[in-house]
């Protein structure tokens, strides 16, 4: 939680080609995805304005794109991809975004890696 911040925030499950274990590579599993992203009110002026605002279907929209993917080995790297989508919304200053598989253990675990930064990070990371 962020004071004065507006969060938009996304919950998906995909179905998503991913896993360095063999078994996983024979095609996608469900994958649960949580994104947060945040702005400062500061930074919106009009938040009854859908082009000012931190629009969630933008997000959405990159998470849902992963189901495009060649199949990658970890999860790390469609964490970086919504990243890069969520930073191409002007106002978001930071963001989080975690990713858990369910099924992966047949329920005895349920692994998931998560990731949170602020632009300024971002920024560095991409250079
Ligand atoms: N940091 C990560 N560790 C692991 C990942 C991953 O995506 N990121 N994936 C696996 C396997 O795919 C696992 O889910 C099934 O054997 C292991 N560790």
């Amino acid at each position: 939680m962020q004071e004065n911040h507006w969060c938009a925030s996304v919950d998906a499950t995909i179905q998503l080609r991913t896993g360095c274990n063999p078994l996983e590579k024979h095609g996608p599993q469900a994958v649960v995805v949580h994104a947060d992203a945040w702005a400062p009110m500061d930074a919106i002026a009009d938040p009854h304005d859908i082009r000012q605002v931190v629009d969630y279907e933008v997000i959405f929209l990159a998470i849902r794109r992963l189901e495009q993917n060649a199949h990658c080995e970890c999860l790390e790297s469609s964490i970086l991809e919504v990243m890069d989508a969520i930073f191409s919304i002007p106002p978001v200053s930071s963001a989080f975004v975690s990713m858990h598989k369910p099924h992966v253990y047949n329920g005895q675990a349920t692994p998931a890696i998560s990731l949170s930064m602020t632009r300024m990070q971002w920024q560095k990371m991409r250079k």
